[in-house]
């Protein structure tokens, strides 16, 4: 691929109807544009449809994303489309949460450290100070925002203040044990993946891994979703399993437990960072 050419990523979805995939690879084409990766979907239950396309336009035919955005937007209002084109390249802004426990916050910016995880980490925000190192190990800001039953809208003010500063559009719940209000729920729809510490929809709340052992269950898991009002309901986005057998303690269960929720968490960041999560009423669309 010439190294200057453009690449964009182009999303849509709404009402399925005859001619959606045409009137999108047409866009394309008629900019000179050249696909490398095209994916659709009809939810034939729903009757909705979702699509996913990335392609290259050469620099000296590249309108830039801004003359991209008004040319199709004529296209996608005859469809009555949801859409958007971005950069391919383009880093969105996020903000990590995490509580007493380090695995994923430590996962997560290792990825991020290795390039892994094309994404730029605007602070790490908890409400215990025990993780305050490892955001200066790596050069991040701290957010410390302690929370009690009665601070807890002030310490919801505070955290939306702090996802406005640093204009983030995606927070990842790194075992952050704080449930989100409602309101705050409503604000971060679809911006905000929380890591489950079990292979939902069994064991939801705290303790799972002390659920699953008095279950006796022979499969543990760990599932990554965006929140919702509903605790542990909100559209999953990737999962991961592991055998166990009677042999495990709760402990070990959690030990166990630990790769599958670093896992499934940064597989659902990065599946989302790369645009090719769509959200379909409580359940979601992966293009992988
Ligand atoms: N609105 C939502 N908020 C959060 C969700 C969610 O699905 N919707 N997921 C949680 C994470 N989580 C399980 O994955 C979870 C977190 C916390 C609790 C809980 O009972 N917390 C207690 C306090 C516990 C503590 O301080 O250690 C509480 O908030 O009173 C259950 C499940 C993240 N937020």
């Amino acid at each position: 691929m010439p190294l200057n050419d453009a690449r964009y990523i182009l999303t849509a979805t709404g009402p399925s109807a005859q001619g959606q995939v045409a009137v999108i690879t047409a866009f394309i084409n008629n900019l000179e544009g050249y696909v490398e990766e095209f994916n659709q979907f009809d939810d034939v239950e729903e009757e909705s449809f979702f699509a996913r396309a990335c392609f290259r336009i050469k620099a000296a035919a590249n309108p830039g994303c801004a003359e991209l955005i008004e040319a199709f937007t004529k296209t996608a209002t005859r469809f009555f489309m949801e859409w958007s084109i971005t950069d391919a390249d383009h880093r969105p802004r996020v903000l990590i949460f995490g509580s007493r426990l380090d695995h994923c916050v430590r996962d997560i910016l290792y990825r991020w450290r290795s390039g892994e995880l094309n994404m730029d980490v605007m602070g790490l925000v908890s409400n215990h100070e025990n993780l305050a190192p490892i955001a200066a190990e790596h050069g991040i800001p701290y957010f410390f925002l302690p929370v009690t039953d009665a601070s807890r809208s002030q310490q919801e003010t505070r955290l939306m203040e702090i996802v406005c500063e640093t204009e983030s559009e995606l927070l990842i719940l790194a075992r952050y044990m704080q449930v989100l209000s409602d309101s705050l729920c409503e604000q971060l729809l679809g911006r905000a993946i929380n890591i489950h510490h079990s292979f939902l929809p069994g064991f939801k709340g705290a303790r799972p891994y002390h659920q699953a052992y008095k279950r006796g269950v022979k499969v543990i898991g760990a599932t990554a979703h965006y929140i919702t009002t509903d605790l542990d309901e909100g559209p999953i986005i990737d999962q991961v399993v592991e055998r166990v057998d009677h042999s495990l303690t709760p402990v070990k269960l959690e030990s166990l437990g630990r790769n599958c929720e670093c896992v499934a968490l940064h597989r659902a960041v990065k599946l989302h960072i790369e645009r090719r999560v769509f959200l379909n009423g409580m359940r979601t669309v992966i293009f992988v």
